[in-house]
């Protein structure tokens, strides 16, 4: 997959650009309704010989039309939506830079110039899709606007268990703690990536050395507990335990919560490597602990609960 970052006005010439087949939509999260969404896509694409690509908007309409947003955390930062959509089997992936210019075009200026002027030959979106200057444009519209040069299809909503998919739903239910729920309408376990940075040295003094992960700002996490986990590294998978919290036992000078892993039936040294965490099922809330011992036989039973999940 090629990613391409656009701006408005972008220079691509328009006979220098394969036809495609576009999904197009923010899709943070891509979870199960987007995916129906960039699968329509990709399978139209391949049936009509032509390339497929997704048209994505950063950073979040947010952060741009609300005033107090400075700064959104994401389901899946850039990175993690390159990767999925890699794996989806989409061949471009067009990032548009959303901006106050880009928020005040009109939908027909939007059309001509990101969907016409990126040779898009057919669109696919999702049924509550909107574009141009206060989301004036929409699916009831895109075909006047389109006049002629491309076709669309429309996506219905993904509902699960009578509920739409969506990424707000999924943003609570990581407030929640709920990662099976939340799981299960990503189509995958949520996952963070980070490296490897140096903590105080605790953990391997009392017997759980702890990966602490720094992970990017732009990542959402979930609410602040110990977790399953898997851990992703250098091809290899394993299991493990996860703690996402401030250390209250040891100190109240944190003001972000820290994320570390103890990694089971494993020792080396993982410094300044690179870490994925796939986060399975919430254990217990963050304690403050009147002391070491009583944290330790508090993770030994954590030990024996996420080893218990794994093997059921
Ligand atoms: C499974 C697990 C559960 C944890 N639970 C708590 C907890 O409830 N309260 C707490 O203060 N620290 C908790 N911790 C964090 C430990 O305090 C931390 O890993 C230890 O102090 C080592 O820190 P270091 O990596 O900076 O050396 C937990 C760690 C793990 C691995
Ligand atoms: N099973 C394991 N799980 C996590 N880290 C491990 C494991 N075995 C060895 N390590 C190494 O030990 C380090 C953690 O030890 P710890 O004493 O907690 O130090 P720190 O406070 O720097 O995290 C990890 O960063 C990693 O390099």
């Amino acid at each position: 997959m090629r990613t391409f970052e656009l701006t408005y006005p972008h220079s691509m010439v328009l006979n220098e650009l394969p036809e495609t087949v576009t999904a197009i939509g923010f899709f943070d999260g891509i979870h199960k309704g987007h995916q129906k969404v960039i699968q329509t896509a990709v399978r139209e694409a391949k049936e009509r010989g032509m390339e497929s690509a997704v048209i994505t908007f950063h950073p979040h309409p947010s952060v741009v039309l609300k005033k107090d947003v400075q700064h959104v955390k994401y389901l899946t930062p850039i990175r993690e939506k390159q990767e999925i959509l890699q794996k989806l089997e989409v061949d471009r992936l067009y990032i548009i830079q959303f901006n106050q210019e880009l928020a005040s075009l009109t939908p027909q200026v939007f059309v001509d110039h990101f969907l016409k002027g990126l040779h898009i030959k057919h669109m696919v979106a999702g049924f509550d899709f909107s574009y141009g200057h206060k989301g004036k444009g929409n699916m009831q519209t895109i075909q006047e606007h389109a006049a002629g040069a491309f076709t669309v299809t429309q996506v219905d909503k993904v509902v699960i268990d009578g509920e739409k998919v969506s990424s707000t739903k999924i943003r609570n239910l990581l407030e929640a703690g709920d990662m099976d729920e939340a799981a299960r309408l990503l189509g995958r376990p949520l996952s963070v990536t980070g490296f490897v940075v140096k903590g105080e040295q605790r953990g391997r003094t009392i017997g759980y050395p702890t990966a602490n992960i720094a992970v990017s700002d732009e990542t959402l996490l979930p609410k602040v507990g110990v977790y399953a986990v898997k851990v992703l590294y250098k091809n290899e998978v394993y299991e493990g335990m996860a703690s996402l919290g401030f250390k209250p036992t040891f100190t109240d000078q944190l003001v972000e919560p820290v994320l570390e892993v103890n990694i089971f039936d494993y020792n080396n040294d993982l410094y300044e490597e690179e870490l994925r965490v796939q986060w399975y099922t919430f254990i217990r809330e963050e304690k403050k602990f009147s002391g070491v011992e009583e944290l330790v036989s508090e993770i030994a039973e954590d030990e024996k609960k996420v080893r218990k999940y794994f093997n059921s």
